[in-house]
Parts: C-alpha cells; structure tokens; sequence
C-alpha cells in the first residue's frame, strides 16, 4: 500500500501562503458586498412592508442594522491591521454568522404572513446564498459558518412557530438549495485556491530560474582563477564600446597589460604560486582603475584594461600609474614575488574593429619587450603622429 503523501516543509509553507491570500481576497470581496447589503433590506421592506407587521419589519431591520454596524467596524480594524488570518480569523467568522443569522431571521420574522411574501422570501434568502458564493470562494469556512447560521435561524424559526404556521416548502426547498450549493463550492473553492497555489509556485520557479540564470551567464563571462571578466565578456564589452563610439563619437581606449618574465615566476615558485600572482596582479591594477573602466583576463598573463570615454593621452596616463603600482612594491610577500609588466595603449580609431584595435595594441606590447619591458609603449602610427 502507498504511503500517504505528507507535504515537505516547502509545500506546507505555500498552502499557508496560499490560505493567506485567499483569506485576504475574501476579506476585500466582502467589503464591497457589505456596502451593497442595504439594497437588500431595502427591497425585502418595499415588498414586505404591506404584507407583514410593521414592528416585526421594524425589529428585523433594526436588528440587521446593528449586526451591519458591528461588521463594518470589525472589516475596518481588519483593513486597518491587513487581514493578516491568524489574527482576524475569528472576525471574519463572526461577520459570516452576524450575516447568515440575519438573513435567516427574515423567515423568523417577516415569513408566514403573508402567502405572495413567503416564496419572494425564499427566493431572496436563495439570492442571498448565491450572492455570497463567490465573495467567500476563497475561504470555503467561512462560507460554511455562512450558511450554518442562515439555516440554523431559519430552521429554529420553522420549528418555534406553531406547526404548519410557516411554508414547509420554503423550509425544504431552501435547505435543499444550500445543501447543494454549499456542497458544489466546496469543491469549487479548492479548486480555485489550487489555482492560486499554482500562480505561486510559478512565480516562485521563474524567480529561482531568473536567479539561476544570472548566476550562469555571470560565471559564463568571468574568468574561474581572477574573479575578472574574461575573454568572452570582454570581447562583448568592446563591441559595445565599438557601437556606442559610432553612434556617439564617444572615444575609448584599451591597454593590453603583459606582466613579465611571467614563466620565471612558475619555474621558481611553481604553478600554484603562478596562480596565485595572477590574482594578486589583477588585483593590483583594479585598485589603480576608475569606477567604469573593466580590467579583463585576455589570457594566460595578458590582460586587458577598457578605459570608456578615453584618449590616448588619458591612457598612457592610466598605464604609467598602472606600471608603476605593480613595479614599485611585490605582488605577493609569501613566496616573495616581484615583477613587473609591459603595456601597450591604443585609442579607438573611427572604422576599425575590435580585433584591428586589439592587435594595435598588441604590436605595441610587443615594442615594449623588445624596448627591455617594465614600460608604456603606443602603436607605432601612433608613435609618429
Ligand atoms: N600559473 C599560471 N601560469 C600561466 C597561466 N597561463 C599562462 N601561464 C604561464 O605564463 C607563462 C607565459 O610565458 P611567456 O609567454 O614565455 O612569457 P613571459 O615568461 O611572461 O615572458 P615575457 O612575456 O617575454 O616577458 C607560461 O609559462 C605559461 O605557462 C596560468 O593560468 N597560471
């Protein structure tokens, strides 16, 4: 035999969640239904006014008037605190059977006086019945405690008056009436707050799939060892830059940064201290950057800083600082690890693609070590300009 299903600690936090949200939709249904109640004894005073005792039409609607007043006061201290449900839920039933034991005292009241009165009667309380349905579709109890109270009301009223005194057929044919339409709700109501579970835990996956997603496309453009963007994210920075530069004529440059002498640093220490000086070199030149400028790993020792808005003046401002701030002090202490690094600056030129102001860049790296390293070298176009 299959064990019964007991919901995870996830599950029964959304059906707490879920009876929150139908508890607070049935309280804001209820406050537009209890506005529009007098129209109802307005209309049971217009017909029966005639046909039944004034005092009797009198006492009934006096009697509603006060149960109303108490209901509007308890809806507004619930409006007043939100219908949080484990502090009003009491409220709310209450408001139920103030409703329900008023409408059944029509029957106790004003019925069995008058033959044309009686079944208009019934089909009042039926409307009643109907009317109230979808106000309470979202928190079935309180529909149930609803429709306890006008039946009870109405059936002690059948049963105090003297026998035949009241129209039976009203009796039955209304008990039959909220029998069904009771039985039918409840179905209809978990139904309908299955569907506001079911909202729920989409909005819950698609927020864990749009966060998963960031995650994924975030690691997808850094570099595993630096934490830096890397070639990929690079290479759509530039694009973008590339784009903004030909729509707005707003410059950039790139420094292509090759810290030196790098093998000797993995033949002296190891890889893993290699590693570890790629980090600290990064390191070092992001605290020598601007807010907006991206320092990103190229590959293997190279890297590359983006400097948005930028002439080459600018640039080779940047570089020299750069430069200096990895040449004057070690990267690492523990093995002790001193380098330096050559830097080739390019500015955007109009026209030319990424990987034309790349390898610009890169001859003017190349310049740099051929020069002895440890400096700033532009392309040579550049150079002569
Ligand atoms: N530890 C470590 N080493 C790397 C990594 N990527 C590349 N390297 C090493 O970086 C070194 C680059 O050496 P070369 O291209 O000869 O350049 P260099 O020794 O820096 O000499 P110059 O550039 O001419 O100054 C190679 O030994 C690579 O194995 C990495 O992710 N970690």
């Amino acid at each position: 035999m299959q064990a019964p299903a007991t919901p995870s600690p996830a599950d029964a936090n959304l059906v707490e969640v879920t009876r929150d949200i139908g508890f607070a939709q049935c309280v804001q249904a209820l406050k537009s239904l209890l506005m529009a109640t007098p129209i109802g004894w307005l209309l049971v005073a217009w017909f029966g006014w005639s046909r039944a005792p004034h005092e009797r039409m009198l006492c009934w609607l006096g009697g509603f008037f006060c149960a109303w007043l108490v209901s509007i006061v308890l809806l507004r201290s619930m409006a007043r605190a939100g219908p949080s449900r484990a502090r009003h839920l009491r409220h709310l039933m209450t408001i139920a059977v103030l409703d329900g034991t008023c409408w059944g005292a029509v029957v106790w009241l004003v019925a069995g006086f008058n033959a044309t009165l009686d079944p208009w009667l019934g089909a009042v309380l039926c409307g009643v019945a109907a009317i109230n349905a979808p106000v309470y579709i979202t928190y079935f109890r309180a529909y149930a405690a609803l429709m306890g109270a006008l039946w009870a009301t109405v059936m002690l009223a059948a049963l105090a008056r003297p026998p035949h005194a009241v129209e039976q057929e009203l009796v039955y044919g209304l008990t039959i009436f909220c029998g069904l339409l009771t039985y039918h709700m409840r179905s209809i109501a978990q139904r309908v707050l299955d569907g506001i579970g079911l909202q729920l835990s989409n909005a819950s996956l698609a927020s864990q799939l749009s966060a998963a997603l960031q995650l994924v496309q975030h690691e997808a453009g850094t570099d595993s060892l630096t934490g830096q963007p890397n070639r990929r994210a690079l290479d759509e920075l530039l694009k973008q830059q590339v784009s903004v530069s030909r729509s707005t004529g707003r410059t950039f440059s790139v420094l292509l940064l090759d810290i030196d002498h790098f093998k000797l640093v993995n033949d002296t220490h190891g890889h893993g201290a290699g590693d570890d000086t790629l980090c600290a070199f990064a390191q070092r030149v992001r605290e020598h950057l601007r807010q907006g400028d991206t320092c990103a790993r190229y590959g293997g020792e190279e890297f590359v800083v983006v400097l948005p808005g930028t002439t080459l003046v600018a640039a080779l401002e940047v570089a020299e600082r750069l430069r200096q701030g990895v040449a004057e002090a070690s990267l690492m202490s523990v093995p002790l690890v001193r380098t330096t690094v050559s830097i080739g600056a390019a500015q955007y030129l109009p026209g030319e693609t990424v990987e034309q102001l790349l390898a610009r860049a890169d001859t003017a790296v190349y310049a740099a070590k051929r020069g002895g390293r440890n400096q700033v070298r532009v392309p040579e176009e550049a150079a002569t300009a």
